[in-house]
């Protein structure tokens, strides 16, 4: 298990650092299955397809998300259609990744091995 499941994320506004590349890697390995991207403002973001059998099994998975979400008060964004869902995480915040993103990718991935 993921010593991430046990951290809460911290309600981030600003000032601080984005985590640096060799941060990021570092993370990456505690989650399972996420890319680490860069857009082209070159602000990296985690990236997760998930697959299910139909739209409502997809939609069910995206409430969960929500739920988790405002739980953290950290926030994905989210598109799904019939049998996919693709989320994606950054800290607006600080433009990069935190500790945060991290710790929700882990709780998404939670919702379902429970
Ligand atoms: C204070 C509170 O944590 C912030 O407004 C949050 C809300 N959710 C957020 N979610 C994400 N992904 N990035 C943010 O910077 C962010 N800011």
């Amino acid at each position: 298990m993921s010593d991430l499941l046990n951290k809460k994320c911290v309600p981030c506004e600003g000032g601080i650092l984005p985590f640096d590349i060799s941060e990021i890697h570092k993370y990456q390995k505690k989650v399972d299955g996420w890319d680490v991207k860069e857009n082209e403002e070159k602000i990296y973001f985690l990236e997760k397809k998930f697959k299910f059998e139909n739209f409502v099994k997809s939609q069910n998975f995206v409430n969960k998300v929500g739920e988790i979400s405002e739980e953290e008060g950290h926030h994905p964004d989210i598109s799904f259609g019939w049998g996919y869902v693709v989320i994606i995480i950054t800290t607006h915040a600080i433009e990069g990744l935190s500790e945060n993103d991290f710790i929700l990718a882990a709780k998404i991935d939670q919702i379902l091995n429970v």
